[in-house]
């Protein structure tokens, strides 16, 4: 069953364009979602949880238009974005109060068995919590009203390598039963090799692809080749630099010989990143 559906959806800035962005979340699964500073990541989370309008599309969470049954999927729906102060003066207690009466399944026995796993203490006040600190705030929060789909906006960033590592077992684990559902945006990749199954990629409100995450990778080649070899290829790769060997460049790997004698390897996806912010800089 499909956890997140998200259907054409269009959406025009003065200066931005999102156009027809489509994918598609399994129910149990880790998305990662990527692309570079302004492609529209957030854009798109804010589009999904009906907190901007849509100009066209539409996006279904497990079955149900969110436009039309916002109040019933909210319940179902756990989010956070990594950059919000909220209420920070207050104490975890006082704002869990206020926050626990939106949600009919909220369950305190849950809530309370996530605080000691995730050592957060109840009087302390939000401003006094790590930034992971907050990240696991609001996932008890999500989790202890029955969330089954999860919209995180960069919830690693600002993390040290141990607290990261941390909430990406997290994640993993609250997957594992297959109810729950996570989609994360983040600039750092070697998060979503640790623990995303699939990778949609966005640039310039276009999506690139969006693919389980070995066929994502394994649908482009690196090309290491001599000065000499660049012409074979120039004009299908994404885009190039030239080095004192030669040449790198990436290409989708329909588009390479492999009858060539240049050297092609399968990219990570900071590569494949980085080749198509290249692209950018290179034609416009
Ligand atoms: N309310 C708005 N009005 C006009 N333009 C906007 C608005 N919100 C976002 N934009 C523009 O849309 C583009 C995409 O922004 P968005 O925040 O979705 O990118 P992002 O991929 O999340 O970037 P980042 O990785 O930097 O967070 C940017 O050029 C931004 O300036």
């Amino acid at each position: 069953m499909l956890s997140l559906d998200v259907k054409q959806v269009s959406k025009k800035y003065d200066t931005f364009e999102l156009k027809e962005v489509s994918f598609q979340l399994e129910k149990g699964y880790i998305m990662g979602f990527i692309g570079a500073n302004g492609a529209g990541k957030t854009t798109t989370i804010k589009l999904i949880l009906n907190m901007i309008r849509i100009d066209s599309g539409e996006v279904q969470i497990l079955g149900k238009n969110i436009a039309e049954h916002e109040l019933e999927l909210k319940q179902i729906i756990g989010c956070a974005f990594g950059d919000v102060e909220f209420y920070s003066r207050s104490k975890i207690k006082t704002l869990t109060d206020v926050i626990k009466r939106f949600y009919k399944n909220w369950n305190d026995d849950t809530y309370y068995s996530y605080l000691r796993r995730f050592k957060l203490d109840e009087n302390k006040k939000i401003s006094q919590l790590s930034t992971g600190m907050k990240v696991k705030y609001n996932l008890a929060l999500a989790l202890s009203h029955g969330a089954k789909l999860l919209i995180l906006d960069e919830p690693t960033s600002g993390l040290d390598p141990v607290a990261r590592d941390n909430l990406l077992e997290i994640f993993q684990e609250l997957v594992s039963e297959g109810e729950i559902s996570i989609l994360f945006s983040t600039h750092i990749t070697t998060d979503l090799e640790k623990c995303a199954d699939f990778i949609t990629f966005i640039e310039n409100g276009r999506i690139v692809k969006s693919a389980e995450k070995e066929e994502f990778v394994a649908s482009y080649r690196l090309l290491n080749g001599k000065e000499n070899q660049l012409n074979e290829v120039k004009d299908k790769l994404i885009s190039y630099k030239k080095n004192s060997f030669g040449f790198t460049g990436l290409i989708h790997a329909e588009d390479f010989d492999p009858g060539l004698e240049i050297n092609a390897v399968i990219p990570s996806l900071e590569e494949i990143m980085i080749y198509f912010a290249k692209k950018e800089a290179m034609y416009v």
